[in-house]
């Protein structure tokens, strides 16, 4: 049974404060559990201002390091280097600033030519280091969403939506640089733990209608996270949640 959490903040400084909150107990709680802490982190603009809290006190040293598997939930086709790579965000604002070992930071291999290769590649890593030959089941997933509901690299009725065998696969959106490798809703729906992140009035209408519109995923790809045994929690700036109704905020 998934529980949904939604909040809503004054700007993306409190939203990106209470994300920090979020990634910390969700760290606190795994590694009590397993002894380990796996999360994907997202791209786009959104979470840079939390990756940047998380490399800084006081949050940092609330986080166990040594026992962080950091994955990434999409990534665009482009070198490890380039300006438009989630990874390169993330390395920029966080991961290269954290105590954390080369082997603890999995990259997905998107800047190689052969996308189907590369996607099987970022699978059997992950299988790797989850030890399944399954669905590796997350800690914390972090998304974020586009004007039109899309969320990690699924967007409004591409294929991808559709896909219940790969984990990870190569696809090509709209939203430049198109060629990306995302996951999968098996992995996504896998999760413990699934955090959005929102800001901005030019999402607030698929935030009205993922959360409260009928379930037309085709539509609003990021209705189709509904993890069957984790938590899905919402975060909004004020301007994303302007068209939800009271009492949904
Ligand atoms: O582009 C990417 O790398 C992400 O896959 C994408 O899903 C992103 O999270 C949303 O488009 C929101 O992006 P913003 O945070 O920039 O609005």
């Amino acid at each position: 049974m998934q529980n949904i959490h939604v909040s809503t903040y004054a700007d993306l400084e409190a939203l990106s404060l209470a994300a920090a909150r979020c990634v910390i107990q969700a760290a606190h709680e795994a590694i009590a559990d397993h002894g380990y802490f796996t999360i994907a982190l997202s791209g786009g603009n959104t979470p840079k201002a939390l990756y940047s809290l998380l490399a800084e006190e006081p949050y940092t040293s609330q986080i166990d390091w040594s026992k962080v598997e950091v994955f990434w939930s999409d990534e665009r086709c482009v070198p490890p280097d380039s300006p438009d790579s989630c990874y390169r965000m993330a390395y920029d604002t966080l991961l290269g600033k954290v105590p954390l070992t080369e082997q603890q930071i999995h990259r997905v291999p998107a800047e190689q030519a052969d996308r189907d290769a590369a996607s099987q590649a970022y699978t059997d890593e992950m299988r790797r280091v989850f030890k399944t030959e399954g669905t590796p089941v997350f800690d914390l997933i972090l998304l974020g969403m586009g004007p039109e509901g899309h969320t990690a690299s699924l967007f409004p009725h591409q294929e991808s939506l559709k896909e219940q065998v790969r984990l990870v696969m190569p696809v090509t959106v709209p939203k430049p640089p198109p060629p990306r490798l995302t996951f999968t809703p098996p992995v996504l729906n896998a999760a413990k733990h699934v955090l959005f992140l929102v800001t901005g009035k030019d999402k607030a209408e698929a935030v009205q209608a993922v959360l409260e519109g009928e379930y037309n995923p085709e539509e609003y790809p990021a209705q189709i996270v509904q993890p069957s045994n984790g938590d899905v929690t919402w975060l909004f700036d004020t301007g994303a949640a302007s068209h939800l109704s009271q009492k949904a905020r």
